[in-house]
Parts: structure tokens; sequence; C-alpha cells
């Protein structure tokens, strides 16, 4: 499992050293100048006679950045620190001169069209604008030098390596503000931060690498990323006298004469994942059992519930049944997943083993509906803030979907999953995703009652799934839902072996 904290993490775990003299600039920024190193002598073959350029900001971020460039101009390379305040980091600055390195302020519009040469002949560039102090976009100077960066040439574009986080993103929130470069290498400090995981900061991130500092950080990250290895101990396993009841039957209220497809395909994703058995409610019966004559048509038992794809609004019949089944769910502690037309008709509260997979235009609506502003655009640029508002008002764990899919839980709990491609956004790859959810909250039906947390980290495990399996499908082209749904039993089988 990746796990992040947030600034104020990070900084509670580095004053006990800090105060025990333990040096953990020198640290940070000697590990630093190693990465970039690498990254060096990948490129060039060798660090001396590197041009490397510091773009500093007036806090720490720049002086772990001003050391790691004495670091690298003692090794032979070229060092420009481009200073964008009238505050340096005093420490960085002495070292940087004492190892000859160069030192340009640029604190206007003529200084910063001067200090783009420096950037265009750059083999690297280290952004140490804004760290873990940052507050809102880049402002002044540092912005004008991005600005500058964003628009040099392709094939003059140096490689862009940030300092601890890209400076201009939201450190806890994931957002992104102003000027953001776009950058080939974070190198991070004592913990990943969620900026690094969650959209649309992670995107301007590039790889990540993790510098251990030695910090003693809280039992809970901010947000976290579950791998293989994770999956693999949340999948629910038959025991050698397992039956299809104790396995798990998932209840599916999904289609309507208008979209038979949504209860075919999701039954497809409970199906293929494993489930115990589906039992569908519903017009799609006939579509349901050509395509998979192993569900059974009908009211019975179910430990857990799907409800709402493809559930037409001007079908009131089906409407009745996932009112109905959501109504069930909650009077008898069944896990529900609650997609699409059902959000409508969500309670006002409901406990967190209700799940909402909402995309974002449904959460905006969802949000709007409970009384609160939110377009899609804002959800977007701010998934984790609003899966969270929509947790807050309504209890339910809420997995939003998007190409980072973001699942927020009670106590604080959060993912974020970035394990489908592009091509995942497709019509229909939600409602097999709801289908693998299904499957697994109805094989772990009690475990979910009894731990509120766990839905959330099931439907993490259900997001990266349902991205391995499009990748699997067709790997670096096109899939439709349906091929996704069929390349789950061998995904979930590797996932078991790993
Ligand atoms: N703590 C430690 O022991 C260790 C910390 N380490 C390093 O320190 C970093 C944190 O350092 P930090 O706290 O100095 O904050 P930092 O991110 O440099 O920025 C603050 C400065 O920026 C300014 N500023 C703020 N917003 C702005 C904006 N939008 N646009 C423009 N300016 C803005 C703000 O000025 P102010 O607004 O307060 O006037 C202030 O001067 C951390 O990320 C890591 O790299 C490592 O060495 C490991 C050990
Ligand atoms: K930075």
């Amino acid at each position: 499992m990746l796990t992040s904290w947030t600034a104020d993490d990070v900084r509670a775990a580095e004053r006990p050293l800090l105060a025990s003299g333990v040096p953990l600039m020198e640290r940070a920024a000697f590990a630093l100048a190693v990465h970039v190193g690498r990254e060096l002598r990948a490129t060039r073959g060798r660090v001396g006679g590197a041009r490397v350029t510091l773009l500093v900001g007036s806090g720490n971020n720049g002086g772990d950045t001003l050391h790691a460039g004495a670091l690298l101009a003692r090794r032979g390379a070229q060092v420009t620190a481009l200073l964008t305040s009238d505050r340096t980091h005093a420490g960085g600055l002495d070292a940087l001169r004492a190892a000859h390195g160069r030192v340009v302020p640029t604190l206007d519009d003529a200084a910063a069209d001067d200090a783009a040469q420096d950037l265009a002949r750059a083999d690297v560039v280290l952004d140490g604008l804004l760290g873990i102090g940052g507050r809102g976009g880049v402002r002044g100077p540092g912005a004008r030098l991005l600005a500058r960066l964003r628009t040099l040439d392709a094939d003059a574009r140096p490689l862009v390596v940030a300092v601890d986080v890209p400076s201009g993103v939201g450190v806890d929130d994931g957002t992104r503000t102003g000027e953001v470069p776009d950058v080939d290498l974070t190198v991070t400090f004592g913990a990943c931060k969620p900026a690094l995981l969650l959209p649309p900061a992670a995107d301007a991130a590039g790889r990540v690498e993790v510098v251990d500092l030695g910090l003693t950080l809280p039992p809970r990250p901010a947000v976290a990323r579950l791998e293989a290895t994770d999956v693999a101990a949340l999948w629910p396993l038959p025991g050698r006298d397992a039956h299809k009841y104790v396995r798990g039957v998932l209840g599916v209220v999904a289609g309507s004469a208008r979209y038979p497809g949504a209860a075919v395909l999701q039954a497809a994703g409970a199906v293929r994942a494993g489930v115990g058995m589906v039992r569908y409610l519903g017009s799609a019966g006939p579509q349901v059992l050509a395509a998979h004559p192993e569900v059974v048509v009908g009211e019975g038992r179910v430990q857990a519930w799907v409800v709402g794809s493809g559930v037409a609004p001007d079908d009131p019949e089906q409407r009745a049944r996932v009112r109905d089944a959501l109504s069930h769910a909650l009077a008898h502690d069944e896990p529900a997943v609650v997609d699409a037309g059902a959000l409508e008709i969500l309670p006002d509260r409901v406990p967190p083993h209700v799940v909402l997979t909402p995309h974002a235009g449904e959460l905006a609506a969802l949000l709007v509906a409970r009384g609160a502003h939110a377009t899609r655009a804002e959800v977007e640029a701010a998934p984790l803030v609003h899966a969270r508002r929509a947790h807050d008002l309504t209890g339910a764990t809420v997995l939003l979907k998007g190409g980072t899919t973001v699942v927020v839980g009670p106590h604080g709990a959060a993912y974020a999953q970035a394990d489908g491609p592009s091509w995942l956004a497709t019509a229909g790859a939600g409602d097999v995703l709801g289908g693998v959810l299904g499957a697994l909250l109805a094989g772990r039906s009690a475990d979910a009652m009894a731990d509120p947390t766990l839905p959330a980290a099931l439907a993490a495990a259900a997001a990266l799934v349902h991205g391995r399996a499009a990748h699997h499908a067709n790997p670096g082209g096109p899939v439709s839902a349906g091929d996704v749904a069929d390349a789950l039993p061998a995904v979930v089988a590797g996932l078991l072996r790993a």
C-alpha cells in the first residue's frame, strides 16, 4: 500500500527530530542530489558539466534546493540559482556560493526573460519554489519563471524535478492553482504527500521517490493507494466447504426496458469477479439470463445489493424495486452499492456500508440536492474535497469515479486508485465496476457491517481490479465494458497469486 500524510502530520513528526539536532535539511538535500545525479547520468552519462537550474522560493523548500545545488556543483555541475524573493534560505545560499554556484535574482519581468535562457539551456531544473509551506498558487516572480518554463519548445524542455512537491499544488487535497510545473520526477521528504496520489495534482508529479528521514508518523495515513498484495488480502476466498450462500449472494436491481445493457454488464462484473450467486430483479431478466445463465431472476435472500445502474427515470416499477432494495438493505444490515439513478432517491442519512459510486457530474447533483453548491468542474478540480463533503452530508462511503478513482469513508479513510488506462472511460464500464464491488461486499457482508471502514477499502480494491482488467483486456488499446468483465477472472487469479 502506498501511504501519504498531510503537511501538518509531517511537520509534527519532524519537530522532535529537529529539536534533538537531527540535520533533516542536509539529509533531504543529499538524497535530492543523489536522485538528480542519477537522472543526469542516465540522460547524459555524467554529472560533471551538466547545467542545473534551481528555482528558489523564500522558504525551506528553497533551502533544500540550494543545498542540493551545492552538492551537485561540487560534483562538477554548472549550477545557477534563480532567486524569486528578497528572502532566501541563508545557509543554502552560503553553501551554493561556497561551491561556486551562480546566484541570479529574478524579481522583475526583464530578469525573468533573461532567466528563460537559463531554463532553455538547462539539462535539469529543480522546482524549489514551494513545499509543504505553500499557500495557494505560486505568486510573483516564481509564477513568471514557471510560465517561461511551460512555454519552452518541447525540444528545449529540460528534465524537471520537483523538490518535495510540484509548487502550486494543494499538498493535502490534491488541488492545483495557477502555474504548476509538469515535472518528470518528484523527490519527496519524510513521507509521501496526498497531492502526489490525488487528482488532479498527482498528474503533475511524474515519478515519485520518497526519501526516508526516520519520521514517526501517525498510524492512519491521510490518503492511501492499494496495491496488488492489499487486494489479495481483502478478497473473499471460498473455503473448502463453501457453497453459494456462504460465498455471498448479490441482489442486482439494474437496467430497464430502455437500458437493459446496464443489467447485463453489472451481472457480468459480479459473476466474473467470483460472487457466489447473482439474483436479478427487473425487466431485463431475459437479456441477463441470455448472457449469464448462472443468474437467478427473482426475489430471495441476499447478502448485499447493487442498485440503480440503467434505471430510467420514467420506469416507476424499477424505481420502486430500487427503493425496496435500499429499505431492505438498511433494515437488515446488508451492504449496498448505490449507482446512477438510485442516487436521487437516497435517504438523507445512511450508514457507511452504503457505497455511492457517482461520477463527477452525479456527485455535483447529489451535493446540490442537499443544499450545497457544486458543479461538475469544481468536483473534477477537487475530487477529494467533494467526495468528503458527500460523505459528511450523507454518511455513506463514496467512490468517486474518474481517471483516478477517489474513495472516502468514515474515520478519515481515503484512497486514490490510478489503475486503469484512459480507454476505460467507456460506456458500461461503471456498471461492471458496480458488479465487482457488489461481489466483494456480498462476499464480506458480515465484515463490512462490523468494520465501518472496510467498505471503503473494498471499494478501492474493486477500482484496482477493474482498472487492471482493462489493461489486461487489451494492453495499450481500446476496450469495451464487456471485455473488461471478461478479463476479471484472470486478473483476480493473478492478484491472488501475487
Ligand atoms: N521542516 C523541516 O525540518 C524540513 C523541511 N524540509 C523542507 O522544507 C519545506 C517546508 O518549508 P517551509 O515551511 O519554509 O515552507 P515552503 O514550502 O518553503 O514555503 C514557505 C515560504 O513560501 C512563501 N509562500 C507561501 N505561499 C506562497 C505562494 N503561494 N507564493 C509565493 N510564496 C509563498 C512563504 O512566505 P510568506 O507567505 O509566509 O510570506 C514562505 O516564505 C518542505 O516542503 C521541505 O522541502 C526538508 O528540508 C526536511 C526538513
Ligand atoms: K517544490
